[in-house]
């Protein structure tokens, strides 16, 4: 039954993601209170009033590069938060949180995460250290069917 529940929010997730303009990678990711009520959704983006036009999207230049600019999606969901406190709150992210967006998950005070895809790199290793040390569980989310269609 909860797998289910999971499933949906993730869907839900992965919907999200849609609305992201990076060419390469769509994360998205949905904050779920106790009572499986959305507090907040987000998706990777440039911050408010940061065009697409003058600011671009690919990472050939690491002096210039989206990596400089862009809003995770995590921080753009917890950012955009309809209440007071992440207290308790499950949070469902398609990639694995990366290390600052791990910190900030941790300091919401959210008390689990499920996500689908994972990364290899030092900054995904910190983060799982950082929340088997606070005791954030974290699960993959597993979804019988990757293909969805959505009009975003
Ligand atoms: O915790 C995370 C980690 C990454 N993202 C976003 C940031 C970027 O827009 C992409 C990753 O780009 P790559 O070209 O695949 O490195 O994912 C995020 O939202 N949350
Ligand atoms: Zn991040």
């Amino acid at each position: 039954m909860d797998a289910k529940k999971h499933q949906h929010f993730m869907k839900l997730a992965l919907m999200t993601a849609q609305r992201s303009k990076d060419p390469c990678t769509q994360v998205g990711c949905v904050i779920v209170d106790e009572e499986d009520q959305i507090v907040s959704t987000g998706y990777n983006g440039f911050p408010i009033g940061v065009d697409d036009d003058t600011f671009r999207w690919d990472k050939e230049d690491p002096d210039d590069c989206k990596h400089l600019y862009v809003v995770h999606a995590e921080m753009n969901a917890i950012t955009n938060k309809r209440r007071d406190t992440l207290h308790n709150c499950t949070l469902y992210v398609t990639l694995f949180p990366c290390n600052e967006c791990t910190k900030l998950i941790i300091q919401s005070r959210v008390k689990r995460i499920f996500y689908i895809d994972d990364r290899d790199s030092i900054s995904y290793e910190v983060s799982r250290k950082m929340l088997r040390f606070v005791g954030i569980p974290f699960e993959k989310c597993e979804l019988p069917e990757r293909r969805f269609e959505f009009d975003v």
